[in-house]
């Protein structure tokens, strides 16, 4: 992270986290002790083996679902409950198949109120920035599955939210879609330096992306290591030829296979 982004105010944070699920076959205990610290306008990628609390923890700091112990805040304010200010990608089953792809992307106008006339053209405009200029009245189901995240996408953006949450965004696309989306992600986050959280579980993805990446370890989730990537921007597919991307990727890699039981 560079000396900048260190001073700037974080947008969002954790402290001493914890969520324990109760189910009937007993409890779980997903998450222990998390402090991340989020700064605006940065992007931060989150790795750990799988089930170590990755989802969980977004969906925290999303207000979907509540902490059992410690606090979350946005812009310094416990959260309380989802808002317009902060945009969300699923990995799937996200788009609802009876809406248009332009309804799909203006549903959180719906939800949060917001006038038609204005959320419209901005709608459009999201689409046809991400290639899909001439879908808008298709339904989900003429659509790639790179097509469908970036719908997604436009759908999260719409509110020009400041906080960006995605959960494996692109973890059901094929690896070459994958590759090409997180590169338009790379140029959308470029642009607008929106604050950023990504679950991924491509390190690859992570160390390209981000100005810090969080290692977790396997559950219950704690944060193992905090990783700041000063690779220079703007980034692109270069980028990973350099060989100070292939030691970070390396050392994160070495980090979560040390963690295995
Ligand atoms: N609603 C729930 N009820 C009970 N247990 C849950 C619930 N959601 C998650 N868990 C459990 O909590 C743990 C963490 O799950 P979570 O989905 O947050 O992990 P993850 O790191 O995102 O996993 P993956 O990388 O496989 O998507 C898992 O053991 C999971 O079974």
């Amino acid at each position: 992270m560079t000396t900048e982004m260190k001073d700037a105010p974080v947008m969002l944070s954790t402290r001493n986290l914890s969520k324990i699920y109760r189910t009937r076959s007993g409890t779980i205990e997903a998450l222990r002790d998390v402090s991340i610290d989020v700064p605006k306008g940065s992007f931060v990628s989150i790795v750990g083996a799988s089930g170590c609390g990755k989802s969980t923890l977004l969906n925290v700091l999303a207000a979907l679902e509540s902490a059992s112990d410690g606090h979350a805040f946005r812009n310094g304010k416990p959260l309380v409950a989802p808002s317009r200010e902060v945009g969300i990608v699923f990995q799937e089953h996200v788009l609802l198949p009876w809406l248009t792809v332009l309804e799909n992307v203006l549903l959180p106008a719906e939800l949060y109120g917001l006038a038609k006339e204005d959320s419209e053209p901005r709608a459009r405009a999201l689409l046809k920035l991400s290639g899909l200029e001439g879908f808008e009245q298709r339904k989900p189901s003429d659509l790639s599955g790179g097509m469908k995240q970036r719908t997604a996408i436009c759908r999260a953006l719409l509110t020009d939210p400041q906080v960006l949450l995605m959960d494996e965004p692109f973890g059901a696309l094929d690896a070459l879609t994958r590759e090409e989306l997180s590169l338009e992600l790379l140029t959308i986050w470029e642009r607008d330096r929106k604050t950023a959280l990504l679950i991924t579980h491509d390190i690859n993805e992570a160390v390209l992306l981000s100005d810090t990446v969080i290692v977790m370890s396997p559950r219950p989730g704690r944060v193992i290591e905090t990783i700041d990537i000063n690779l220079p921007r703007p980034r692109g597919p270069k980028t990973e030829l350099e060989p100070e991307f292939r030691q970070l990727t390396h050392h994160i890699k070495s980090l979560i296979f040390s963690q295995r039981h």
